[in-house]
């Protein structure tokens, strides 16, 4: 069975991941930064697009040392797995998902990805080949279900969530909406992509629950049934 995918994300009032500069830029204050570990240390993965590690070099760690040794003491690795989608194996094998929080990296490639590329990533992480030109979703989903992930956040950006989102490979999309507006007609938004023309292909949501932390608000949707 596919993994239980949450989709969690910070944007700005207007809509915006990030600057048009596409630098990590802090949307969430201190109780959002601190509810965005407690579900990465209650995943068995945390995902990101290979564009979110060029902008940010992630380490996509747990910052709560209590929250890691909670899962130590369970028998898991003390941080969950990171998995980057990655189509070319361009990922920086100095990054600091490698050099931070200790534990597996997963990297999922595509047919086209050049073989130096990933024999020299296999060095430090699991490199899985899922998709001819890009990496196709569903295949990552059925593979990180082998390895044992049944509850995946998938934290962007942009070009990422539009992937799970146009395609409907989610449960739950969790989305804080800060206090603050970034603009910028080139600024990532929550789901950029192609974008849909036709309303009935729309991906349509019903809202779950709405809660007020820091200066914002938490939206959690659900699919529409
Ligand atoms: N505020 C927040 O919560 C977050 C913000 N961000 C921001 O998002 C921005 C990065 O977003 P993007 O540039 O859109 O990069 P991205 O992180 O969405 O990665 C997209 C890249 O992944 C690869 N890829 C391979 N297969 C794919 C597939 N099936 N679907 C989609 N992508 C696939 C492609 O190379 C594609 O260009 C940065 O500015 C970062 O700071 C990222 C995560 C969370
Ligand atoms: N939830 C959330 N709120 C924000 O304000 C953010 N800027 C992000 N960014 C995401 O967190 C990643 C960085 O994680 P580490 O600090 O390296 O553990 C970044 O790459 C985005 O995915 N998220």
């Amino acid at each position: 069975m596919r993994p239980y995918v949450i989709i969690n994300a910070a944007m700005s009032a207007d809509g915006k991941l990030a600057t048009r500069e596409r630098k990590q830029t802090k949307i969430s204050g201190p109780d959002d930064f601190l509810r965005v570990d407690t579900l990465r240390a209650e995943s068995d993965a945390v995902m990101v697009g290979i564009g979110t590690v060029l902008s940010d070099d992630p380490s996509l760690r747990l910052k709560s040392e209590e929250y890691a040794a909670v899962r130590k003491a369970g028998g898991k690795d003390p941080h969950p797995m990171r998995v980057v989608i990655d189509s070319m194996a361009r990922m920086p094998a100095d990054g600091d998902m490698f050099k931070k929080g200790l534990g597996r990296v997963v990297i999922f490639v595509s047919e086209k990805a050049p073989k130096e590329r990933c024999d020299a990533l296999k060095e430090k992480a699991t490199v899985i080949s899922a998709g001819a030109d890009s990496v196709d979703l569903v295949i990552v989903l059925d593979e990180l279900a082998k390895l044992g992930v049944q509850k995946l956040m998938v934290e962007g950006g942009a070009t990422l969530l539009w992937s799970f989102l146009s395609k409907e490979l989610f449960d739950e999309i969790r989305i804080y909406i800060g206090a603050l507006i970034i603009g910028g007609k080139d600024a990532p938004t929550f789901a950029d992509g192609a974008g849909f023309t036709d309303p009935a292909e729309f991906t349509r949501l019903s809202l779950k629950n709405i809660e007020k932390i820091d200066d914002g608000v938490l939206l959690t949707w659900i699919k529409k049934v």
